[in-house]
């Protein structure tokens, strides 16, 4: 598509854009009395006018009937989180079975390693990606460290290769490939947090696979950024948090994915709450433990309504909107923006700032990180008292990601144009 870096493209793509109307939706924060350009729903995602009245009304009937809302509520408590799969599970691409909202990220992951990483001595490798976020490589430097394994030993992690940014897939193939004998799981993000690299998840689980391996994926940024398929690709199992490009709330429930294959079988080890037992028999009390199929016999609590009733307005606006449509307009959204940064970086040879995420759109979801080479982390700073909230990754990225359900086109001129003004002053 030809992009213009003007007001006037961005505004005619506003007017052409059919999810226009959903920007209305979203709190914009005003800060200090300034409104900000929000490029940070990688972070964490703006607030739903909606979810106001979705937790007064459980607020209400809290009022209303104390215990027994948990079943007279309007929407019942005990069975609150089954409201919120249907949209979940369309937002993943997997059957209902296979979902679950519960717990947070790190927390789920820990869960499903139970189950599915349970090395052997002849089998106890994790490929992963260098540079994962750092909750994840906890996640795997601990789980190797309980099973009685060396971290430097059982984690092979594939990096970019010297003087690039990004993983290439051919060396995460043939890693998969030297490592076969050993392997137990291949554990990549869906989206890579700093660089913003998309991976070929389905060609990743159809290696792992051929190789006997289990194939588990963090999804947090990737769930509602781009669309996947969780059940086509055969992924064994992901989990995600809904805080980012899912608008729920600072720290909200996540979400995992177990596939039905695995779901199914009720013998697979795992930890045991009452909420993942039989729950026609949950509240007889009974001694022994009897998971539920699919994903919800992972679960152990009972679930935190607040935060489920925002998780359930911000649901509501993703079954309208559709993944496929957001990710039309993610699409043009973030080229429009790539091209804009270039065009005024262009201005300023002095100065280099180097977007490192994959050119390729089938490589990225919305976030481009930019390298901040010659300049520092002040250029992050001044962004940020100009207008622009973003966010700083160390050592040297900012991070921007134009929102699809609420950024627009006129935003990302906007920027532009705060752009140049800061890096005219920046020359001087
Ligand atoms: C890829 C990734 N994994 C894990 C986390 C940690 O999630 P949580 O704090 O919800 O466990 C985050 C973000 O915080 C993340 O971006
Ligand atoms: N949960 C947070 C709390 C405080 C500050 C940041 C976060 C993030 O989510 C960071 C995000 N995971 C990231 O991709 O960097």
């Amino acid at each position: 598509m030809n992009f213009e870096n003007s007001l006037a493209f961005a505004k005619q793509q506003d007017a052409q854009d059919t999810l226009a109307e959903y920007r209305e939706r979203f709190h914009h924060p005003v800060i200090d009395g300034k409104q900000v350009l929000y490029f940070t729903g990688n972070s964490l995602g703006l607030a739903p006018k909606s979810a106001k009245d979705y937790v007064n009304a459980e607020l209400d009937d809290w009022a209303k009937w104390g215990v027994e809302g948990h079943f007279h509520a309007t929407n019942p408590w005990v069975s609150y989180h089954e409201i919120l799969t249907p949209a979940m599970a369309e937002l993943v691409g997997a059957n209902e079975s296979e979902v679950v909202c519960m717990n947070s990220l790190t927390t789920n992951l820990h869960l499903l390693f139970v189950s599915f990483y349970r090395p052997t001595t002849e089998k106890f490798k994790i490929i992963s990606e260098a540079k994962m976020f750092p909750s994840d490589r906890y996640l795997l430097e601990t789980q190797v460290k309980h099973h009685g394994f060396d971290p430097d030993e059982a984690i092979i992690e594939v990096a970019p290769r010297d003087g690039e940014h990004l993983i290439r897939e051919e060396d995460i193939l043939a890693a998969i490939n030297e490592h076969q004998e050993q392997l137990a799981l291949v554990f990549f993000g869906g989206v890579n947090y700093f660089t913003g690299q998309l991976f070929d998840m389905e060609k990743l689980t159809q290696a792992a696979h051929n190789v006997g391996a289990i194939a588990g994926f963090d999804l947090a940024h990737a769930a509602g950024n781009i669309p996947v398929k969780l059940h086509d690709w055969n992924v064994d199992f992901a989990a995600w948090c809904t805080y980012k490009y899912i608008n729920a709330s600072a720290g909200n429930v996540g979400a995992i994915f177990v596939h039905d294959r695995h779901g199914d079988n009720t013998d697979i080890p795992r930890f045991g709450g009452w909420w993942g037992h039989n729950k026609e028999r949950r509240f007889l009390m009974e001694n022994s433990f009897d998971p539920m199929t699919g994903a919800e016999g992972w679960q152990l609590s009972n679930v935190p309504i607040m935060g489920m009733a925002v998780l359930k307005a911000s649901l509501d606006i993703f079954q309208q909107v559709g993944i496929e449509n957001l990710r039309q307009k993610s699409l043009k959204l973030t080229a429009f923006l790539a091209f804009v940064f270039n065009d005024i970086v262009e201005l300023f040879p002095d100065i280099q700032l180097e977007i490192i995420t994959p050119s390729d759109a089938s490589m990225r979801g919305c976030q481009l990180s930019v390298k901040l080479v010659g300049t520092d982390k002040r250029f992050f700073s001044a962004l940020t008292e100009a207008g622009v909230i973003a966010d700083f990754r160390e050592p040297d990225v900012v991070r921007l990601a134009p929102t699809p359900l609420y950024n627009s086109f006129e935003d990302v001129y906007q920027f532009g144009q705060t752009l140049k003004t800061l890096l005219a002053g920046w020359q001087k």
